[in-house]
């Protein structure tokens, strides 16, 4: 097993700059996930840490030892690309042999490892099959296994699943996981797709534009969002324009703009971002299940009336759109029989409570 960590990493392929300052710390055994945009520099960031690009600046190192501009064959890292990057005509046995080859292994052992791992993935039964005669989702596998039986240290995963269809790719999310602890392995896994990153990680790394925006665990980047990229980013969001009016001990008083008219509201203090951050322009971010919403009048803090704009029907939950004014609000609500009674155009009565707000920096200039 192996920690890793970056330090100042920046790499520029001429004029474009695919990653900046980027600062990581990534422990022994974790799962940890690069999430971002397409062209956020995710790929750019695994290539480094695999040795197939050397960084413009800064270092990389496994452990203690410096690792920047060491050959990638000389890292002990495994890697699954996208597209599996199999030999289509070689045997799914030979596909896995191929780097104990390589590495010179005895005859014997490598026998007995490949035999060893294809039955970790599942694929025993189809040793000798060709691997352009196998499914998407056993290709994989095959490719998951090649990573593996070098015994890498490091695991490194750039969107393996992209190419699979729903239900195969939620088989293969549990598989990886399972490989991943049963290994006990430093596995590096890159994805677009936030609920991957949310149902897999131990911590996730969200870029944009060849910046990391935040580091945490699923929670704290759901809960707790940096900035209005990383809250949009991840799951659904309410974001407005705000400014802080006043600040209490326990509380901030706040405005967002509804038209002409002003909407205040009452924030818990613990949700100011750091004093750096507040030179920022700023923004209001609340979750749609954060917020509670009644058919039947209530009074309260942070309580506002308003029309039912919208209704969408999940099943277990419902989504509504209610607006005041030119604000409109997304909620979401568990469905518990009495939700029947939200229907479009009639009276809802929202509560915004004042924990479940966060006062955040806006870094991508659009908070619409
Ligand atoms: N070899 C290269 N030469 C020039 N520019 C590159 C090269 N590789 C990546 N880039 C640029 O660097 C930026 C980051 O690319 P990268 O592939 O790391 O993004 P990504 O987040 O992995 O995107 P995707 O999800 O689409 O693979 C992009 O602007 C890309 O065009």
């Amino acid at each position: 097993m192996a920690s890793i960590s970056m330090d100042e990493v920046q790499k520029a392929f001429g004029k474009v700059i695919a990653v900046d300052h980027l600062n990581l710390d990534i422990q022994d055994g974790e799962f940890f996930t690069f999430l971002g945009p397409s062209g956020c520099g995710k790929t750019t960031t695994l290539r480094m840490i695999a040795g197939f690009y050397y960084p413009t600046k800064g270092v990389v190192r496994f452990g203690e030892k410096d690792m920047t501009r060491v050959p990638p064959e000389k890292r002990n890292t495994g890697m699954v690309f996208q597209n599996y990057a199999l030999f289509p005509h070689m045997t799914v046995f030979e596909n896995v042999a191929f780097g104990l080859r390589v590495r010179k292994v005895s005859k014997a052992e490598l026998k007995e490892r490949v035999r060893d791992v294809l039955q970790k993935v599942r694929l025993d039964p189809y040793a000798e099959r060709q691997v352009s005669q196998l499914s998407g989702g056993q290709q994989q596998r095959v490719a998951l296994a090649r990573a593996l039986v070098i015994e890498p240290e490091i695991l490194l995963l750039d969107e393996p699943l992209s190419n699979l269809d729903a239900k195969l790719r939620d088989e293969m999310r549990s598989e990886i996981l399972r490989l991943q602890k049963e290994y006990n392995i430093t596995t590096i896994y890159v994805t677009h797709d936030q609920a991957e990153a949310l149902s897999m990680s131990d911590r996730i790394a969200v870029f944009n534009v060849g910046v990391c925006h935040q580091i945490g665990t699923p929670s704290d980047i759901y809960n707790e969002p940096a900035n209005d990229f990383v809250a949009r980013f991840i799951g659904d969001i309410n974001l407005w324009p705000v400014t802080i009016q006043h600040v209490q001990q326990d509380f901030l008083l706040v405005h967002i703009q509804n038209g002409e008219d002003i909407t205040e509201l009452t924030v818990k203090n613990t949700t100011l971002p750091d004093e750096g951050d507040q030179e920022k322009k700023l923004a209001l971010s609340i979750r749609p299940e954060s917020i509670t919403v009644s058919s039947q009048e209530r009074d309260g803090v942070n309580m506002i009336k308003g029309t039912i704009e919208e209704v969408h029907f999940f099943g277990s939950t419902i989504h509504l759109v209610v607006r005041d004014g030119e604000l409109t609000y997304k909620v979401n609500t568990l469905n518990n029989g009495g939700a029947t009674s939200f229907q479009v155009g009639s009276d809802a009565w929202i509560e915004l409570p004042s924990e479940q707000m966060r006062v955040i920096p806006i870094v991508s200039g659009d908070s619409s």
